[in-house]
């Protein structure tokens, strides 16, 4: 069986190597700072309609994935919840990450516990505070208002001012193991995690850190930094997003003709060969089943590529939150 063989070898390479041809191998784990193990590769779900999430998580789980990346804000637990149940794959097989919403940060365990539910699972193995910015609950009890807006400019969140992402943490880390294995944070630039890690209240580093990154976002800076501290770095909008322009960047599609691979296994093989867990997004089954291949890419590959935000510096996912949340440059 694969996976024995990958357990006698040496490192991530040796096996990558063996992915073009083994699929199946890429299901390869690297462990956390809590001990769990995390697979490199998860299926995406954000902007999946209920129906294309079924499918597509039923499509990949079949295809040898073993990760799926959800969260509240997406609006489709219920349909990973379902095709995990429906794939039947056992549970302890799988490792499924879902996120705390901006509204809900005062109260972790109530949101958990409504994840929960939604997915039909007893536990997750991966609970994440989406973005390090409370905002306000709704004041009537729709469980769905994701984004509250302030009445005097409803341009703007209205920020939960009187509370902040170490607070929340201080909750997030105390949550039952029973509910979720290992906890971590999402879109936390080096000074905010630098804030959260000396806070007085701060007992347990945060096992992930899931964040844009991308060839026009490498992040060389954060990865540094989150590598030293033990914080396991995950990869969103690897392949740049809905109608990305990555995948039609000259060098990308230069180097991925010369390999002979699609410019999305280029990518993909890029934030695995940097150790990141990448969490590409798609509902189209030949896609979701290519985007488990991965390959050793040579080092001078390696390096053209994390150079090539030099001359393409670009953020995708932005938008004003009402506090500092990147609150580092961009490298260039
Ligand atoms: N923590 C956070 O704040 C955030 C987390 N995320 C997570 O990261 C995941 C991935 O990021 P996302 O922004 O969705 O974008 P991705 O970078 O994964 O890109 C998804 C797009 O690429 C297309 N695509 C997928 N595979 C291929 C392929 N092999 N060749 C060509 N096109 C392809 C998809 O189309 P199609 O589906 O039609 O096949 C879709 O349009 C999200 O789904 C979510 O789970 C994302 C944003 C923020
Ligand atoms: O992952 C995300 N999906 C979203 C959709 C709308 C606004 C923010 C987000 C995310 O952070």
């Amino acid at each position: 069986m694969h996976i024995s063989i990958l357990k006698r070898t040496a490192g991530l390479l040796t096996w990558i190597n063996s992915c073009t041809t083994t699929p199946d191998s890429c299901t390869e784990t690297v462990k956390l700072n809590d001990g769990n193990e995390i697979p490199y590769v998860a299926l995406g779900c954000w902007k999946s309609s209920p129906e294309d999430t079924y499918n597509a998580v039923l499509t990949a789980i079949k295809s040898g994935y073993k990760h799926i990346d959800t969260a509240h804000v997406y609006q489709n637990e219920e349909s990973v919840g379902k095709a995990i149940k429906d794939s039947g794959v056992p549970r302890e097989e799988l490792f499924i990450t879902t996120k705390l919403w901006c509204t809900n940060h005062r109260d972790p365990l109530t949101a958990l516990n409504g994840s929960l539910k939604r997915l039909g699972l007893d536990y997750v193995d991966l609970f994440l505070v989406h973005w390090p910015v409370p905002l306000k609950k709704p004041t009537s009890d729709a469980d769905e208002q994701f984004f509250v807006m302030r009445k005097d400019d409803p341009t703007k969140f209205d920020n939960d001012f009187d509370w902040d992402f170490v607070k929340t943490w201080e909750l997030v880390q105390k949550l039952p193991i029973s509910k979720c294995k290992s906890v971590g944070v999402s879109n936390m630039s080096v000074t905010n995690l630098k804030t959260l890690l000396n806070a007085p209240s701060t007992t347990k580093v945060p096992a992930c850190n899931q964040v844009e990154m991308h060839p026009y976002l490498p992040q060389h800076a954060l990865l540094e930094f989150c590598q030293e501290n033990g914080i396991q770095v995950q990869a969103y909008s690897p392949l740049g997003s809905t109608g990305s322009p990555l995948l039609k960047d000259e060098t990308i599609l230069e180097l991925s003709k010369e390999l002979g691979i699609s410019p999305a296994t280029l990518v993909i093989s890029w934030a695995v060969n940097r150790k990141v867990v990448v969490l590409p997004k798609s509902v189209t089954p030949s896609r979701i089943e290519s985007n488990l291949s991965i390959v050793q890419l040579p080092d001078d590959v390696m390096e053209k590529i994390s150079l090539i935000y030099k001359t393409h510096p670009q953020r995708l996912l932005c938008r004003d939150w009402g506090v500092p949340v990147f609150n580092d440059e961009i490298e260039t």
